[in-house]
């Protein structure tokens, strides 16, 4: 684990806005506001203070009609039903198919937490306004003054004008003192860091035994960011003794020591951003991302499981605007994992991150769906309340140990209409096909989800990064085989997982495109997300790879996660009965190609699936 890890930090940013950096401060702070006045009414009011300071503070924004209308007419936090009877909570995803429609109705449903903040201050916490008139009381006297010694270089005239022309004087005046301050703040900063100043100073990269130089964490904290500086405005930071890469080869060792990653892991993420980005990734892993759930929309829906939940001494807010059925975990009095509404499965402890392919698949009621690697089900079960418990959700998964955590969901969230099956995904289509959806939420190295399995950092090696990549690409083409492109309302295969290795996702995607040119990549849907590469280190991808999405701790506060979305053109390609000898043989250089940028190639392909069917057969006691 690294020495980060065990300083964590404070509860992460609301997920309102998933564009929005992760560690917004002003955001923590609105929520920390919140968290306070809570805990004060908590104090004030013995029986059930949340619910009803949030109903006080409902009811307050119902009637200041100025404020409803600058915002929206449904944004009374927490209180359920508005005045005009409107339903703030109301699921859209229940009784609609598709997640799209209702989406502005829905945005005018979010809480506007900055005019609750400043409300819950002012109805929970008199004292608080007080104590912070009373804090700066010096500063207010200061800026008075201030004034005086303005007032007397001033024509006496002037100061016939009114109190308020007095108080925007001493406001100004105290900004202005405000602002001294802030400046005065940075220079001593800049005095503190000793890269290039005035006088010339550099920061110069440190020699010596590396046991020594990492011996001191705070040191080698101070020296990763003198290094970012400098590696920022090389051309004028720089020792021009010293390369770049003699900088981002110290700044990848302290790095690594730092955080508590192998080094070969290290390089491999950092590469993935620009310098000062890397470490805002490496930061976001040390802090956990909020605590989400998702309302089961086959047993109740948000606002209701929201007000229980409230009742209970839950803090919470929806998730985003591009969740109808999400909310997001504040603090809770009770364990979330154990309420009555959890037991009867009124919700999914559920990643936020984790709801995005489902939602990219769209299944719609009546489809027959796969769900390739389901375990434990956290998505079969959307899948399902999606199709509001029709047609059918095949819940494959080929661990049977974590197939029991899969079936305990299914009857908890009351799913109907799954089939629950323990194969190797590579058997599909053999063993059943014509879907008219796959998902194919892959089994990955984990790099997304450091924040919540701090092993990844050291036991990840880099044969996994080929293992795991050729099971994918094997894995990708069986959920691609399986769907029936003719499908009326169907034909789409989602291939997600929660790592952000290019080897895990676009080199994937892109060996499919190239593998079955029978499908295309179609838009996620999602409207958020940065886009797949198309290009990364030399390697190219097909320009539509642009249209997967790449979710980030630190961009969007939810676990790594890389989504896309194909659509089957057509069955022809399939229909022949060695197709994969087919693809090789007419494009013998793609396939050269292929080997080169993939490291796979279809006879040891082959190989290993033999190797793998055999060793599955064993596992079952059958005789080979
Ligand atoms: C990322 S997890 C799936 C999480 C699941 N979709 C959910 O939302 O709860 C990957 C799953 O792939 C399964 N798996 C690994 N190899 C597999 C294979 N060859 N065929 C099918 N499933 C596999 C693992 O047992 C694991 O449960």
């Amino acid at each position: 684990m690294g020495r980060r890890a065990k300083n964590k930090q404070g509860p992460p940013a609301p997920l309102h806005d998933p564009e929005a950096p992760a560690f917004d401060s002003s955001k923590r702070s609105r929520t920390a506001k919140k968290l306070r006045a809570a805990a004060a009414a908590a104090a004030a009011a013995k029986d059930n203070k949340r619910k009803r300071a949030t109903t006080d503070q409902a009811e307050t924004t119902a009637q200041d009609t100025t404020k409803v209308n600058k915002k929206s007419k449904k944004q009374a936090p927490a209180k359920v039903v508005a005045k005009d009877g409107e339903d703030l909570w109301d699921n859209a995803e229940m009784g609609s198919d598709d997640n799209d429609d209702d989406d502005e109705d829905l945005l005018d449903d979010e809480f506007d937490m900055d005019e609750m903040d400043q409300d819950s201050d002012n109805a929970i916490f008199p004292k608080a306004d007080t104590d912070f008139l009373g804090s700066d009381d010096e500063s207010v006297e200061e800026a008075g003054e201030e004034d005086s010694e303005l007032d007397s270089d001033e024509d006496l005239d002037q100061f016939e004008g009114t109190l308020d022309e007095k108080k925007s004087r001493q406001i100004e005046a105290r900004k202005a003192k405000l602002a001294a301050m802030a400046q005065a703040e940075l220079e001593d900063a800049a005095l503190q860091t000793n890269i290039a100043d005035q006088d010339g100073e550099r920061f110069e990269l440190p020699e010596g035994e590396e046991e020594t130089l990492l011996a001191d964490i705070s040191g080698v904290n101070d020296r990763i960011k003198e290094v970012v500086s400098v590696l920022n405005d090389f051309k004028n930071l720089r020792d021009p003794s010293r390369s770049r890469q003699d900088y981002v080869d110290r700044l990848l060792k302290d790095i690594a020591h730092y955080y508590g990653y192998s080094d070969f892991l290290c390089e491999k993420l950092f590469n993935l951003f620009p310098v000062s980005e890397a470490i805002e990734f490496f930061e976001a892993n040390e802090v956990p991302r909020p605590v989400t759930i998702r309302a089961n929309t086959l047993r109740t829906r948000r606002r209701d499981l929201a007000q229980a939940l409230i009742n209970r001494g839950v803090n919470l807010d929806p998730i985003g605007k591009w969740s109808k059925v999400g909310l997001q975990i504040f603090d809770s009095n009770v364990p979330i994992g154990a309420t009555p509404e959890y037991l009867a499965g009124h919700y999914m402890l559920q990643a936020a991150s984790s709801f995005l392919p489902v939602m990219a698949l769209a299944p719609q009621p009546n489809e027959r769906v796969l769900d390739m690697a389901s375990a434990p089900g956290g998505k079969t079960t959307y899948i399902a309340a999606l199709q509001k418990n029709t047609g059918m959700v095949f819940a494959n998964d080929a661990s049977k140990d974590r197939l029991k955590s899969l079936v305990a969901n299914i009857h908890r969230m009351g799913v109907k209409n799954a089939v629950v099956c323990n194969y190797d995904g590579r058997e599909f289509p053999k063993v059943l096909g014509g879907f008219d959806r796959v998902l194919l939420d892959a089994p990955c190295s984990g790099t997304g989800v450091i924040s919540k399995d701090q092993s990844v950092k050291l036991n990840k090696t880099e044969s996994d990064f080929i293992d795991i990549p050729r099971l994918q690409k094997e894995l990708i083409l069986s959920a691609i085989d399986s769907v029936d492109a003719k499908s009326k309302t169907g034909g789409f295969i989602v291939y997600s997982t929660c790592s952000v290795t290019v080897e895990e996702n676009e080199s994937v995607v892109d060996y499919a495109l190239r593998k079955r040119p029978n499908v295309k990549l179609v838009s996620t849907t999602l409207d958020f997300g940065r886009e797949g590469f198309v290009s990364y280190r030399g390697k190219n991808f097909h320009p539509t790879l642009k249209m997967t999405r790449r979710f980030y701790p630190h961009v969007h506060n939810m676990d790594g996660f890389y989504v896309a979305k194909f659509k089957k053109l057509s069955n022809k390609f399939e229909d022949k009965k060695d197709d994969k000898e087919v693809s090789d043989n007419e494009d013998e250089d793609e396939q050269a190609e292929s080997e080169e940028e993939t490291g796979f190639n279809d006879e040891e392909d082959q190989e290993l699936i033999k190797e793998s069917k055999t060793k599955l057969l064993k596992k079952k006691g059958i005789k080979v």
